[in-house]
């Protein structure tokens, strides 16, 4: 098992993931190292975490077994030159950038590396991520399987091919902001019929988790399930009538489809 894992980048992504793994028992604070950009976000997240951050990005490359990338995509120009001669031998690197690709970050190392591409989402942070993970030649089949560890540790992953990654950005990178609106938009309706804000929010976070284990655990067909909620003549379907009528798939389908055009274009950058 990897003795040190490092992150580049410690924002919402880094930090969800840092917290999920510790979280999870997987590996003890003292194993993972963070660099931050500023010395506030060091001392923050040293004091959140309880793990070892620095502002050099070079300490964490030259120390980490394995090394997120967790800076935004359009940073990977500026840190990977950085740190690029001074990478751990052996090290295994793990980008959560969308839009980098594997061939555009072996570009920038100069060099064949061993490197895998993943895309998680920040509910790691409360042990419920949905990860895909791209591994490149380099990878041995033992390696992938402790970076499947990390990924397992705070959610669900699983091996895609890299050409699957545009639609993993939608479907589940981003998603979770989509499922808060519904969630604010549920919880503002009740709101205007007299429920407390905060009694509001528990009401629908709670039913979306429920809907979404009925999913995952039953393993009946979307539809059957909202059938099973709709009686004749009833309240569901009352509801379900207007939301055919604003388009509520459709938009989705049509949100869905931008965040993935944009995936794409940001890997052509
Ligand atoms: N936020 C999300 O839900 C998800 C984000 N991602 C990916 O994770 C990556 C990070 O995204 P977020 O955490 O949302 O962004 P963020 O902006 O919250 O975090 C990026 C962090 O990198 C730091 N940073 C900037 N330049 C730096 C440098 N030169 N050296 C070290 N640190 C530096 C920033 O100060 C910031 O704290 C992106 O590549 C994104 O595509 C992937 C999946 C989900
Ligand atoms: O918005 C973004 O670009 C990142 C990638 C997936 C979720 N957040």
């Amino acid at each position: 098992m990897a003795k040190t894992v490092g992150f580049i980048g410690s924002g919402n992504m880094g930090r969800a993931i840092m917290g999920g793994m510790i979280a999870a028992g997987l590996y003890a604070p003292s194993q993972i190292l963070a660099s931050a950009k500023t010395k506030e976000t060091v001392e923050k997240i040293e004091k959140e975490l309880g793990i070892v951050a620095t502002t050099d990005n070079t300490e964490v490359a030259r120390k980490a077994d394995i090394l997120f990338l967790a800076v935004k995509p359009g940073v990977f120009a500026t840190v990977i030159p950085q740190i690029r001669d001074v990478c751990k031998e052996g090290q295994v690197v793990v980008s959560i950038a969308a839009g980098q690709t594997l061939a555009s970050i072996t570009d920038l190392f100069g060099r064949q590396i061993k490197l895998v591409r993943s895309m998680p989402n920040t509910p790691a942070l409360v042990g419920e991520a949905m990860s895909a993970v791209t591994p490149n030649e380099k990878i041995s089949p033992e390696e992938l399987q402790e970076v499947m560890a990390i990924f397992e540790s705070f959610g669900k992953a699983e091996i895609v091919p890299e050409t699957m990654m545009d639609a993993v950005v939608g479907v589940s990178g981003s998603s979770p902001a989509y499922v808060y609106m519904f969630i604010e938009a549920m919880a503002d309706a009740a709101v205007a019929d007299g429920m407390p804000r905060k009694q509001a929010y528990k009401f629908a976070a709670q039913s979306v988790l429920g809907a979404a284990k009925m999913v995952l655990e039953t393993g009946e067909h979307p539809g059957v399930l909202k059938d099973a909620v709709c009686s004749p003549g009833g309240t569901t379907i009352a509801a379900v009538a207007e939301l055919e009528k604003s388009g509520l798939r459709s938009s989705v389908i049509e949100a869905q489809r931008a965040c993935v055009q944009k995936s794409r274009d940001m890997s052509k950058e």
